[in-house]
């Protein structure tokens, strides 16, 4: 179960919407894909699912080569699109025995639509035409299409937008549930999404991967060697002292017994190491994160 992108570019006349982009995607893994509007996210998405071809490189699922012809490697694959584009005079089950139908399910279309309306909590819903129901309850249909042929590969463009708090709770348990057994790959530009679903962050600008890695390895590495920690002792310590800790470059006063530590190197254990050392009790401890929004905006402000 994996999804491979092997030196993608696409041009859009001499507009480059992506250029040489690779990344490989394992089984059991939800991968957040994450870019400014316009940076190629879509246009990549397309390229993975086969609805659109690449000027140069390709996309592997399960190790076999994606194209719009290949119906047995599209069956691998879910894709929800960016807009979800429905039928809106059809009835929700219609739908969706419709698109079981496409993919040739035959006797296991009826448990499948059934199993789907269940899981994507259509059942208070399904009796409606889709153009009646709410953008929440169309997204449910658009996610309910992209899992009825059970693929292994989940591609989504931007999933829980338009989504209400509840709703976005319910979806992105939905996610993770699939994202257990399946390789999930999914846009948004929701950075709390990504700290909740995602063990993995690719983002991209324009048109090129600027980063891949877990959330702790991207915000880590904006670090640059630089490290800041908040420490509080029971009692007022000298900041001469802290100043002679190994790694560490500065120490500031915030008040009579916190302080701002600047250092080259994670000296959370030589503050341990030294309270324990000269008798301090460390009241509060905690190494200041950059956090992804940071991350998101050096990276892709430039
Ligand atoms: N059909 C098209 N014709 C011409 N240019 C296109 C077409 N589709 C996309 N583009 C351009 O390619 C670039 C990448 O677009 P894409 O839709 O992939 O970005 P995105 O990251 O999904 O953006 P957003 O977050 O706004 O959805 C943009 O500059 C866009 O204008």
């Amino acid at each position: 179960m994996s999804l491979a992108i092997h030196q993608v570019s696409k041009y859009y006349g001499k507009q480059a919407a992506l250029e040489n982009v690779s990344f490989r995607l394992n089984g059991g893994e939800i991968a957040g894909f994450l870019g400014p509007n316009g940076a190629g996210k879509s246009t990549l998405m397309k390229i993975a699912t086969g609805f659109l071809a690449a000027d140069h490189g390709f996309a592997e699922v399960n190790g076999q080569r994606m194209n719009e012809m290949n119906v047995e490697v599209r069956r691998m694959i879910g894709y929800l699109p960016e807009h979800n584009p429905l039928y809106p005079d059809l009835y929700v089950k219609e739908y969706l025995r419709f698109v079981a139908g496409m993919y040739h399910l035959g006797r296991r279309t009826k448990p499948r639509v059934d199993e789907m309306i269940e899981r994507t909590g259509l059942t208070h819903e399904y009796k409606k035409r889709i153009g009646e129901l709410s953008k929440g309850y169309r997204q449910r249909v658009g996610l309910a299409q992209a899992l009825i042929h059970d693929p292994n590969v989940l591609i989504l463009d931007e999933p829980t937008t338009g989504l209400d708090p509840n709703q976005l709770e319910e979806i992105r348990q939905l996610i993770r549930e699939v994202g257990q057994e399946k390789t999930v790959l999914f846009s948004t530009h929701i950075m709390q999404e990504v700290k909740a679903l995602c063990q993995r962050v690719i983002i991209i600008h324009q048109g090129h991967i600027v980063a891949d890695g877990t959330e702790q390895m991207l915000t880590h590495d904006i670090n640059d060697g630089h490290y800041e920690t908040i420490v509080e002792f029971d009692r007022p310590v000298s900041t001469e002292a802290l100043r002679s800790i190994d790694n560490v470059s500065d120490a500031k006063a915030l008040s009579p017994t916190l302080y701002h530590v600047q250092s080259a190197a994670d000296v959370r254990a030589d503050l341990f190491r030294f309270a324990v050392a000269y008798g301090y009790v460390i009241l509060t401890l905690k190494q200041q994160e950059h956090s992804m929004e940071e991350v998101f905006k050096e990276l892709t402000l430039k």
